[in-house]
């Protein structure tokens, strides 16, 4: 299997939680291809799968029977440190509780993934700054977490995902501890991230409005892929 890069294939993924009596199905032979730049939402009724196949793809739990390419990268064979490297360079998160570390400023928030790359400290500043001027929060570097609105935080917490230019982002209900009007501020805003940064997204939510602004949904039940070309659910 060869993809390119910003590309997701998962291949009979079937995956349990537990073992022996205990052990609870949660994925059946789920096959999935995301291209390149599309903005993605991947929805359905809660318990059927959602965050389980979100984490399969970000490669923070291994399939129990499958595979998983990323970028051309089968993923499902990488061991931890591998697998580590390749999120820290390849992947950006956004979460529903943002995950912002409340005793930094954005600056050192949006900062920190590049860090971890061993980038200088004059490069991270200019990226981060760069990246905080791209969400619209320039004037916001210095304030940390707690001084900011949920829309602003969740603003610090895209442009710390997309700091290090990866191919992918996945984002877990990103939208859902914000009220209406920011909830469509920040889908607006990775829509143009998207667009702009050519960058994938794959959004897990219950919101019809990131359905609407999708390329495409997939829509899990019962831990099945049941839709998936061109279609709301
Ligand atoms: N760590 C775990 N151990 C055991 N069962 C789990 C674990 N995590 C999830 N499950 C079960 O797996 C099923 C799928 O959970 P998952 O969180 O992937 O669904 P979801 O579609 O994201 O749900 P929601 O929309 O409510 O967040 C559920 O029945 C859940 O109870």
């Amino acid at each position: 299997m060869s993809n390119k890069p910003g590309e997701l294939t998962a291949v009979g993924i079937n995956h349990s939680y537990g073992a022996g009596k205990l052990k609870v199905p949660v994925l059946y032979d789920v096959g999935l291809h995301i291209n390149n730049s599309e903005f993605i939402a991947l929805c359905g009724t809660s318990g059927s799968g959602k965050s389980t196949l979100l984490s399969l793809l970000a490669g923070l739990t291994r399939p129990e029977e499958g595979q998983i390419f990323i970028s051309g990268e089968e993923i499902s064979r990488y061991n931890e440190n591998q697998l580590c490297l390749f999120r820290r360079r390849s992947m950006g998160f956004v979460f529903q509780s943002f995950n912002l570390l409340p005793n930094l400023t954005a600056l050192e928030n949006v900062e920190l993934p590049l860090v971890f790359l061993g980038e200088s400290r004059r490069n991270r500043i200019k990226r981060a700054k760069e990246m905080l001027a791209m969400v619209g929060l320039e004037e916001r570097m210095k304030h940390r977490p707690n001084e900011l609105s949920g829309g602003q935080q969740q603003r610090v917490s895209i442009a710390r995902a997309l700091v290090t230019k990866p191919s992918i982002v996945l984002a877990d209900e990103p939208t859902g501890n914000l009220d209406s009007a920011t909830e469509e501020e920040i889908l607006i805003l990775m829509r143009e991230m998207n667009r702009e940064n050519k960058t994938t997204f794959v959004i897990v939510t219950h919101d019809q409005g990131v359905a609407e602004m999708s390329d495409r949904v997939i829509y899990l039940k019962d831990g099945r892929v049941i839709q998936k070309e061109g279609m709301l659910a």
